[in-house]
C-alpha cells in the first residue's frame, strides 16, 4: 500500500506494537497504561463518539492510506486470514479541535465487504465508528491493550484494539494514542 507517511517528517506513524490480552496484563510491561491514558485505553462504546466529547469545537477524520493490502501476519493471524491473504486496510488519524489524538488502524477482511458490507469500502472521512455503532448487527469482542515498540515521544507510546463480529464474520480496529490525547 503506498505510504504518505513513510516517515516520521509528516507526523506520527503506526508502530509496531505487542498485544495484550488486558490492561493488567500490559501493565506488568510498562506501567504507564495505569497512568492518564488509562481512561482512553478503557472507554467502552464508540471511541469516536468519546474523542468528539473532549473537543471544544471541532472533531474530523483524516483518511492516510485505504486500499486492499496484506496485513500483517499477527494480523492475519488474529483474523483467522490465510497468509498474504489481502484485506482492505484503512488508516486515519482522529483530529480534535485540529490536532491529531488517534492513529486508527482498520483490517476489513474481504468477507467483510460483501452485500451490505460494501459500503466499507467507501467511509471516506466518515468515522467508522459511526458506521460500526449504528448498526446493531456488528458486536465488539474484548479490548486489547498494545506496548507501541518505539522510543520518540511524539510517537503513539500505547494502544487498544479489538475484533468487531457480524455473524461468523470479523474485522479488526487498532487505536494508538498519541501523547497529545492524553497530555493535555
Ligand atoms: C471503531 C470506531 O471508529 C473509529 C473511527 C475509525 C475510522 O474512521 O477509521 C477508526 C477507529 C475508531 O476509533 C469507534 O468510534 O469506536
Amino acid at each position: 500500500m503506498p505510504s504518505k507517511d513513510s516517515d516520521h517528517r509528516n507526523g506520527p506513524i503506526i508502530p509496531p506494537t505487542r498485544w495484550y490480552r488486558s490492561l493488567a496484563a500490559a501493565g506488568l510491561h510498562n506501567p504507564a497504561v495505569h497512568g492518564p491514558a488509562r481512561h482512553w485505553l478503557q472507554v467502552e462504546g464508540s471511541f469516536t463518539r468519546a474523542l468528539q466529547q473532549q473537543c471544544r469545537y471541532r472533531f474530523h477524520v483524516e483518511v492516510c492510506n485505504e486500499g486492499f493490502a496484506v496485513p500483517t501476519l499477527e494480523e492475519a493471524r488474529r483474523l483467522g486470514l490465510a497468509p498474504r491473504q489481502r484485506a482492505w486496510i484503512r488508516e486515519v488519524r482522529l483530529c480534535g479541535d485540529s490536532q491529531p489524538w488517534v492513529l486508527a488502524r482498520t483490517v476489513i477482511p474481504l468477507a467483510c465487504l460483501e452485500g451490505k458490507g460494501r459500503r466499507l469500502r467507501n467511509l471516506g472521512n466518515k468515522p467508522l465508528g459511526a458506521y460500526l455503532f449504528s448498526r446493531p448487527e456488528w458486536l465488539r469482542g474484548p479490548l486489547e491493550t498494545g506496548l507501541c515498540q518505539n522510543t520518540d515521544d511524539q510517537q503513539p507510546q500505547l494502544a487498544r484494539r479489538s475484533l468487531f463480529h457480524r455473524g461468523n464474520k470479523a474485522l479488526m480496529v487498532g487505536e494508538y494514542l498519541l501523547p497529545t490525547l492524553y497530555q493535555r
